[in-house]
């Protein structure tokens, strides 16, 4: 395996939860990479599969009622979806960590933040107790816990929700892993500790070459962070590329709405309309009754196959984008700006 070998590569995932109302097709279809060293972010509204996706990944979710029904899922040369449970709980913890949402949830509020991280070190690596201690203190140190050693005795409920998802950050480092996922983890937070959870995760990045996957709503945390974007809309993804081109250069009416909703572009109160039903979608775009641009043929068929557009690996699953980006994205007046130049954060739309 090469350094340009993808560490990870998801294709035609097909994810379903089988309810007592019916069967909901969460993730339907979809196809990403994720490179050493590189971040990939799955981007959409609230419901459009990202989570499901993340965690189809190593099979986070009950089973059932949910279920992986198609596709493939190769980790560094392992096929996951053919892994048992056993050799997905040692991946889990051994090469690919997550980090949620809310830290408190997954912080045991009994034991001291030093008891659990001693705990995650000693769980992959063989070494004393004052070796783990060590390690504990280090990890605490380069996540920028200040005092590490003094911390370590500390309960979850003392710490704040920045320092608590710093100690989840120094969780999932434990086991050294090749791959971060990352579910929306700066959510929660407030903007400037978002900023610095932000940073945090590219330093450690750099240094550690991890690839991470990361999952958000907000496009604002996107032109932060990523390499590369993918757009999914209802269990489908609608367009992806390099942060660059996504950003510069937006081809699907969904990623153009989407970024609209950016702080002081214009569309104030998010998308109008709302995603489909999840187990009856449409057919056709998954989009159509709420694009701008449709025309009939959007609401036929199947989702269109992918288009290559201008740039690196940048595709669009759009009938007719061509004639409709190209006024929409001039017209707009949308200067996309460099990643490097965005300081604010926030909520965008949900
Ligand atoms: N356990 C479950 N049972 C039934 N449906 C589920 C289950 N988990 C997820 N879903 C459905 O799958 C779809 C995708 O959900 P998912 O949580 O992946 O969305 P998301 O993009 O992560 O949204 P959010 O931004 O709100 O986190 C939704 O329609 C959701 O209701
Ligand atoms: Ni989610």
């Amino acid at each position: 395996m090469t350094q340009d070998d993808p560490l990870l590569t998801v294709e035609n995932l097909h994810t379903s939860f089988h309810t007592d109302d019916g069967t909901v097709n969460a993730v339907d279809g979809v196809d990403f990479t994720v490179r050493r060293g590189e971040t990939v972010c799955l981007v959409g509204e609230s419901g459009s599969g990202k989570t499901v996706a993340c965690e189809s990944i190593t099979q986070l979710f009950k089973r059932p009622p949910g279920e992986i029904t198609a596709g493939s899922i190769v980790f560094d040369g392992i096929e996951l979806t053919n892994c048992s449970e056993r050799e997905l709980t040692d991946i889990r913890g051994a090469r690919i960590s997550h980090v949620f949402q809310n830290p408190q949830n997954a912080l045991n509020p009994v034991y001291t933040i030093g008891w659990q991280l001693l705990e995650a070190i000693e769980l992959h690596q063989d070494v004393s107790r004052a070796a783990a201690r060590a390690e504990a203190v280090e990890l605490l140190d380069r996540v920028g816990i200040s005092e590490a050693s003094d911390r370590l005795e500390a309960y979850p409920h003392e710490l704040s929700g920045g320092m608590k998802q710093r100690v989840m950050i120094a969780m999932a480092l434990a086991c050294q892993p090749d791959l971060l996922i990352a579910d929306e983890p700066t959510t929660a937070l407030d903007v400037t500790i978002q900023a610095q959870i932000l940073r945090l995760l590219k330093d450690l990045q750099a240094e550690y070459g991890i690839g991470i996957l990361f999952v958000t709503h907000d496009l604002g945390v996107v032109a932060e962070i990523a390499d590369r974007v993918v757009v999914l809309y209802a269990g489908k993804v609608m367009e992806r590329g390099t942060v660059y081109d996504v950003f510069e250069t937006p081809c699907h009416p969904y990623t153009r709405a989407l970024l609209d909703c950016l702080p002081g572009r214009g569309s104030l109160g998010g998308i109008p309309g709302s995603l489909p039903d999840p187990m009856a979608p449409p057919a056709g775009c998954r989009f159509h009754d709420r694009c701008p641009d449709a025309v009939p043929d959007c609401s036929t068929g199947d989702q269109p196959a992918f288009e290559s557009v201008v740039g690196e690996d940048h595709e669009v699953s759009c009938l007719h984008y061509r004639t409709a980006a190209e006024p929409t994205v001039l017209e707009s007046g949308v200067e996309p700006r460099r990643p490097s130049e965005r300081t604010d954060g926030g909520d965008t739309h949900d």
